[in-house]
Formats: C-alpha cells, sequence, structure tokens
C-alpha cells in the first residue's frame, strides 16, 4: 500500500526520494510533506482568489460599459408602480427607446388609457441627450419611470422580466438615421441587431413570453422602384447600412418566431414627423436652420427629380404601434420552448400620399413666416433613395389603421411645439 507521502510525493528518482529507513529523514518528509501540503494549498486558494477578483473585475467593466446605475428596493419599487395596469384586460408593456421620439408619444398613449408601461432608454448622445431627458420629465409626470440602460444589457433586461410580467414589449430602441450609417456603422450593429438578439433572448425565455411589436423602416424597400410599397414586395435591396440591419432584423425575429414561439409585429415606419421630435431629421433641422438664418441643403435626384417623401404624423403611427399591440395575439412558447405557431406580421406604417421635400420646406416657409435660404445639392451617394410611399391596405385591414393627419396639418402643430420648446417669442430665442 503507498503512503499518503507516497502519494503526494511520487517514488520518482530526483531529490524527494524518501529513503524510509532513516528516522530523521522520515520526520524531516513529514515535515516537509506537511509544508508542502499547505503550501499547494495556499496556492489553490491563491488561484482561486485571483480568478474570483478578475472575474468580479470583467462584471464591473462589463456594467460600467453599459453606465448602469440600477438596482435596488426603491428602483424595483418605481417599476413595479410605473407597470400597474390600471383597466380591466390592460396590457403591461415594456418600451424599449422610451425616451426616443416614437417610444415618448407610444408610452404617454398607453399610459394615459391604463396600462401598465415601463420604458428603458441609455440616453446615448446621437442626437442632444438634453431633449430625451425632458421627454422623459414628461413620462415621469405621468407617471412613467424609464430605466436608464442598454438593451445589450442582458443581465438588467432578464432583472426587468423578473419583476414584471410584461405582457408586451413595444421595441423602439434603434439607431436610426439612413446618412449617419457611412459615420459610424458600428452603433448600428450594437443597437439594431446585437441589442435586438439580447432583447428576444429575454424574451424567449421570459415566463409568460411577451408579445413583441417593433420599429422596422420603410427603408428596407431600398431600390424598389414598384409603387406604392407592398409589404409582399421585394426588400433585399438595401440602399444604407441602416436599411440592411432594420432588414436583418425582419429576418432575425423571423427566427424567433419559428423557434420559440414568439408573437411577432414589425412595423415600417414612413418617415415620421412631429412634435418631441427627432432634431437629425430633414423638418426638425431645416426649421432650425430657417429660424436662425442659416442655408438649408435640398438634395435632388438624377436629372434633377425632386426627392419624395412619405411624411407620417406621429399620432397616427401611435394610432398604428397601438392597434398592432391589441392585435398581436400571444406567444406560444415557454421555458425557451415553442408550444406552437404563433403570428409574424409585417406592416407598413405610412400616410400613403408623398410629398416632395421642396413642398415640405414651403410649408414650413408658410408656418415660420420665414423665407428659407435653399442650397440645392445632388443627392451623394450616402444611402438616400429617391422617394417612398406606402401601401397601407394590410395596415387597414388587420389593424384598423387610417392616417388622418396630413403633411400641412402637422408640421402646423410641430412648429407650434418647436417654438414653444424652444422658447422662440416672434421668430426670436428667449433663452
Ligand atoms: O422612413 C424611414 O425608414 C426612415 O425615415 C427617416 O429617414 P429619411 O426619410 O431619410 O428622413 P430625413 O432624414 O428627414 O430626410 C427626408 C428627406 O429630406 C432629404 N434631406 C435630408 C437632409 C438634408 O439636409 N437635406 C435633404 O434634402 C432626404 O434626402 C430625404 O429625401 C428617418 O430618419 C430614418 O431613421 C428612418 O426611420
Amino acid at each position: 500500500m503507498p503512503s499518503l507521502e507516497d502519494e503526494l510525493f511520487p517514488s520518482t528518482p530526483g531529490k524527494f526520494k524518501i529513503d524510509r529507513n532513516h528516522t530523521m529523514n522520515r520526520q524531516f518528509h513529514r515535515c516537509f510533506a506537511s509544508t508542502s501540503t499547505m503550501f499547494l494549498w495556499a496556492l489553490f486558494l491563491v488561484a482561486l482568489t485571483a480568478s474570483y477578483l478578475s472575474f468580479q473585475s470583467f462584471v464591473d467593466s462589463g456594467s460600467r460599459y453599459f453606465t448602469a446605475s440600477w438596482g435596488g428596493i426603491q428602483w424595483e419599487k418605481q417599476i413595479r408602480n410605473s407597470a400597474q395596469i390600471r383597466r380591466s384586460n390592460g396590457k403591461s408593456v415594456l418600451v424599449t427607446g422610451a425616451a426616443g421620439f416614437v417610444g415618448t408619444h407610444v408610452s404617454l398613449a398607453l399610459k394615459k388609457r391604463g396600462d401598465g408601461v415601463v420604458g428603458i432608454d441609455n440616453f446615448n448622445n446621437y442626437y442632444d441627450p438634453s431633449l430625451k431627458k425632458a421627454r422623459k420629465s414628461l413620462l415621469n409626470n405621468h407617471g412613467i419611470f424609464i430605466v436608464e440602460g442598454d438593451i445589450n444589457d442582458a443581465r438588467l433586461i432578464a432583472r426587468l422580466f423578473d419583476i414584471v410580467a410584461f405582457t408586451h414589449v413595444m421595441h423602439l430602441a434603434a439607431q436610426a438615421g439612413v446618412r449617419y450609417a457611412m459615420e459610424n456603422p458600428h452603433s448600428y450593429v450594437h443597437s439594431n441587431i446585437a441589442g435586438l438578439v439580447t432583447l428576444l433572448e429575454a424574451c424567449k425565455s421570459a415566463n409568460p413570453q411577451p408579445s413583441v411589436v417593433w420599429a422596422s423602416s420603410s427603408s428596407v424597400y431600398g431600390l424598389n422602384e414598384k409603387v406604392p410599397f407592398s409589404e409582399s414586395d421585394r426588400t433585399d435591396q438595401p440602399a444604407s447600412l441602416y436599411a440592411a440591419t432594420k432588414k436583418a432584423g425582419e429576418e432575425i425575429t423571423h427566427t424567433y418566431n419559428h423557434i420559440y414561439g414568439l408573437s411577432i409585429t414589425g412595423l415600417r415606419f414612413f418617415t415620421v414627423y412631429g412634435p418631441w421630435g427627432r432634431p437629425d431629421m430633414a423638418y426638425f433641422s431645416f426649421t432650425r436652420n430657417i429660424l436662425q438664418g442659416k442655408p438649408i441643403t435640398v438634395y435632388r435626384g438624377k436629372n434633377r427629380v425632386d426627392l419624395a417623401r412619405d411624411f407620417t404624423y406621429i399620432d397616427d403611427i401611435v394610432k398604428g404601434c397601438v392597434g398592432s399591440l391589441d392585435t398581436s395575439g400571444k406567444s406560444t412558447g415557454s421555458g425557451g420552448k415553442k408550444r406552437g405557431p404563433a403570428p409574424y406580421r409585417i406592416f407598413n406604417l405610412g400616410n400613403t400620399s408623398p410629398v416632395t421635400v421642396p413642398t415640405l420646406v414651403s410649408i414650413l416657409e408658410r408656418h415660420l413666416k420665414v423665407k428659407a435660404k435653399r442650397n440645392f445639392v445632388d443627392m451623394p451617394g450616402n444611402g438616400d433613395v429617391p422617394f417612398t410611399h406606402a401601401n397601407i391596405s394590410l395596415a387597414q385591414r388587420e389593424l384598423g389603421y387610417k392616417p388622418t393627419t396630413d403633411l400641412a396639418t402637422g408640421l402646423k402643430k410641430f412648429v407650434k411645439w418647436y417654438l414653444s420648446y424652444y422658447g422662440y417669442n416672434h421668430g426670436k430665442a428667449v433663452n
């Protein structure tokens, strides 16, 4: 039988070979063996501590990356309060990108009718974050809590689903903007691809699974020339990385519907505008420049043809979003497993009445009572498409979607908001 020493120090040629007949030697070896055992244990403990510490620092740096400042009893209480349903058969909805343009309006509409709403937004600086903070205050005043965090933070999203059994997710967080994709392509992959997958992973694992309604884009029609654009038209020729990531989103959501039974509705928004809008969009930046007496750049297509968009007013878009939530049908999976087929739908949400960009400028001039300084420039090859035009018959049939605001009426409301928000008085900013 090998002794303990033999097992710890196998009898191999070399300096640790034990002479069994020598007592001193034996004592020395016993002593040495126990010291070495302790040494090995100490080494083991040091290694264990080191790996624990490095794991912690990995987790911490991950949290720092997401600038997460979430958690705690008070934080959870605010989430539960915000998610409270105050009508019969109401919904509890997680709205991503809630401090964004569409997110703010949809959150308010849901809250006003008695649904529970919890928002999440990373408040990035793609455009002036103070506008996002102002939208957040507006939502807070209506009892809507916005979690500051990124949809790529899987721990945070999982925690939200632990706290609230959301019936629906209205996914509006995204890197928007067609032309900015040439400047910062990775931000599109981060939000529109990686963020989407992280969110869908959480939705698929949630019990019960929520129904998901999310923002795709009219830009998926890309170089399609058949008008008006119908959902069944080809969408495999994106003209920008933005469009490509939105198209990828449609395919990615399809796999989650197919494999896990998530109910999915994708909404192809057509150039949404209105109060509390996005400063990077043409109608908004044109307004700013016109009021400041600065020139505006108006792009023109091939052969000097005017560009045109199916500009869609925010209130009409909100109705389409709410209609989608109300008709979404249930997800069928549980425990991350599909239990039956679930709805997969895609709808155009447009105004179905395109207007040229020069006409947009003329309407703004009328409402602002200021003449614009136009610089006409050939459309650069930066992802723009010459025109968009939605066929909305599918949304009309399935969602009862019926836009009612024409561009002149909608821009009037936008200008009124703009002048008030930025403190204009008779054409001059007072702050
Ligand atoms: O429906 C969508 O899927 C997208 O709509 C929106 O994209 P677009 O339709 O490109 O809106 P927007 O930038 O307002 O340009 C409007 C028009 O003004 C022209 N335009 C623009 C800027 C400029 O300086 N000059 C100009 O002529 C420009 O050439 C264009 O013809 C969203 O931003 C996008 O996130 C996405 O949701």
